[in-house]
């Protein structure tokens, strides 16, 4: 989900794994050389899904990689199938942290809204199901670090991994 921490934390797990970091937002941003606002605007959501599809498809063959995904990666059944290529983790924020930290944010075309609470309360309930498909869920608190809580993924990982072995992958 938006403003959860995926991008911070990401780069913090990356870090501390000796992985590679990267993330669909930016990925796609640099592929198409427009913004995802400019993206949604000049296209529609539905092209900007196809090109998360694509760079997503590109990423999930990597080893040793953090993949930070953007929020609405799990509405597409297809995707799945690319993200269980490797562990999938939920960071589950509170709406109302969610809110504090992305009040004054411009850059998400899908929080355009007169009431942030309202909105990211609906997305959130929409998706609810599909973000409890992932492997590990962490339930984000505001006081704890980005470091605090890539510890807390790299603890858990050894059991998530008892029940779901990762494939070895080509590159
Ligand atoms: N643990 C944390 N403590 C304090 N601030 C945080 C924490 N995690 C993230 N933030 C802040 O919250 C904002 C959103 O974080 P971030 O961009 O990492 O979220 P995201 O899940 O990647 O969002 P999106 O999917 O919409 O790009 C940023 O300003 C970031 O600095
Ligand atoms: O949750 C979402 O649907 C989105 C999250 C962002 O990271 C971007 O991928 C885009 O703004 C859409």
């Amino acid at each position: 989900m938006m403003g959860t921490g995926k991008t911070t934390v990401g780069k913090s797990l990356a870090k501390k794994l000796g992985y590679r970091f990267f993330d669909t937002d930016e990925s796609i941003e640099r592929v198409a050389n427009q913004t995802v606002r400019e993206i949604f605007e000049e296209y529609g959501e539905s092209d900007f899904r196809e090109l998360e599809t694509k760079v997503l498809a590109e990423l999930s063959t990597l080893t040793r990689s953090a993949i930070a995904t953007g929020g609405g990666i799990v509405l597409k059944p297809m995707n799945w199938s690319y993200l269980h290529q490797g562990l999938i983790i939920w960071l589950d924020a509170p709406v109302p942290l969610i809110v504090e930290r992305l009040r004054e944010d411009t850059t998400r075309p899908l929080l355009d809204t007169p009431n942030l609470t309202d909105t990211l309360t609906e997305l959130l309930e929409s998706r609810r199901n599909l973000y409890a498909q992932a492997d590990l869920r962490l339930e984000i608190e505001a006081d704890r670090t980005p470091d605090a809580i890539a510890d807390t993924i790299i603890k858990r990982i050894p059991t998530v991994l008892k029940s779901k072995p990762i494939p070895p992958s080509k590159s």
